[in-house]
């Protein structure tokens, strides 16, 4: 079997403010891979990890285990732009406003990665910045324009067209379409799905709404608190989430319907109710990091972390899932078939 483009094993991120203070586990023990040409989304609520995830990946944050191999090298411990790797990994930010230089022309920003990866001509970088800006929906003229000149969604056109400029083998997106309207949102997602599939261009898509990770994404990752939850098929996991966390993110995508959102409210309410398990510690250190949110947690949700549950073509850490621990394996089978 071929490694994937990028390999990710057991990747662990920890912050300690100050010395006295505790440490936080943002990422922990994170295992994924990505192929070429595959659209593979990060999904969890506010805290959970994403952004240090990617971070690790891009070089700019340093993992404290695990490993990163990215086209076949190991790449754990090497800093955003001295990475060994021939592959080129680029990324795309949330902020469309603060991530391009307001006092640099469209033009001028776009040749910067030319020049440095490239060593480009400025004749063949001016056609490339051209043919780049018809690529991603803007006028070519708008290279002689500045940042400040563009709507939201057009900047992040422009962040996207710098991120594809030299050709990368992967792009990472963090909440890359977050702050703009529904249907720009949309424009975004579908000229971003069909660059990775003309360009065989990997992108991991860190997200928190998981409807929005399900439009585009081939897979998805769910994280709680630096751990993932399910792992799988875009498709399956939004008809079927599993794991307890996933099926209340999934209700916590809104719907146009008032009478529908108000019932997927109720919903949530009820998928995010208190543990019935009567237990002494608030996050339980060894046991599932979900357990005090989770209304179907048991006894061992408290004492054994779980372990990744192959069920079908995914993986669920939840003990709910493993057959030697669940209260009811039968049900589950039934209710997973
Ligand atoms: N530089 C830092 N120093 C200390 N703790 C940090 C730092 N950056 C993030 N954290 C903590 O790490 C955890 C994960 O944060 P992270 O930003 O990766 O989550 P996230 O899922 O991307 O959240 P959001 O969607 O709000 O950006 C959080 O508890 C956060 O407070």
């Amino acid at each position: 079997m071929t490694e994937p483009l990028l390999a990710v094993e057991e990747l662990a991120v920890t912050y300690r403010k100050s010395w006295r203070s505790s440490s936080v586990r943002a990422v922990d023990g994170v295992s994924l891979g990505l192929n070429s040409g595959e659209i593979v989304g990060v999904v969890g609520e506010s805290g959970s990890g994403k952004s240090t995830l990617g971070r690790a990946l891009l070089g700019l944050t340093k993992s404290t285990a695990g490993s990163i191999r990215f086209g076949g090298r190991d790449v754990t411990h090497e800093r955003a732009g001295s990475r060994s790797s021939g592959r080129v990994l680029q990324v795309v930010f949330q902020d469309p406003f603060s991530s391009l230089n307001p006092a640099r022309t469209v033009g001028s920003i776009l040749s910067e990665p030319l020049e440095m990866h490239g060593g480009m001509s400025a004749d063949a970088a001016n056609s490339k910045i051209r043919e780049l800006l018809l690529r991603v929906g803007l006028p070519a003229d708008a290279m002689h324009r500045y940042p400040s000149a563009f709507s939201g969604g057009q900047r992040q056109r422009i962040a996207i067209a710098r991120a594809i400029s030299v050709d990368p083998d992967l792009v990472i997106c963090d909440e890359a379409t977050s702050a703009l309207d529904v249907v720009t949102q949309a424009r975004m997602l579908e000229l971003l799905g069909s660059l990775s599939a003309e360009r065989r261009m990997a992108v991991l898509f860190i997200a928190h709404d998981l409807a929005v990770v399900a439009a585009i994404a081939h897979r998805v990752v769910v994280l709680y608190q630096g751990r993932v939850m399910e792992q799988g098929p875009c498709r399956a996991i939004l008809a079927s989430p599993l794991h307890p966390y996933t099926r209340a993110l999934e209700l916590s995508s809104p719907v146009p319907d008032p009478a529908a959102q108000r019932e997927r409210r109720r919903r949530r309410v009820e998928a995010l109710a208190a543990s019935t398990v009567e237990v002494s510690q608030e996050v339980p250190e060894v046991g599932c990091p979900f357990a005090p949110r989770c209304p179907e947690a048991f006894s061992a949700c408290w004492t054994s972390r779980p372990k990744d549950n192959a069920v079908g073509d995914r993986t669920v850490a939840c003990h709910l899932y493993d057959a030697d621990l669940a209260p009811n394996p039968e049900n589950r089978r039934n209710e997973t078939a």
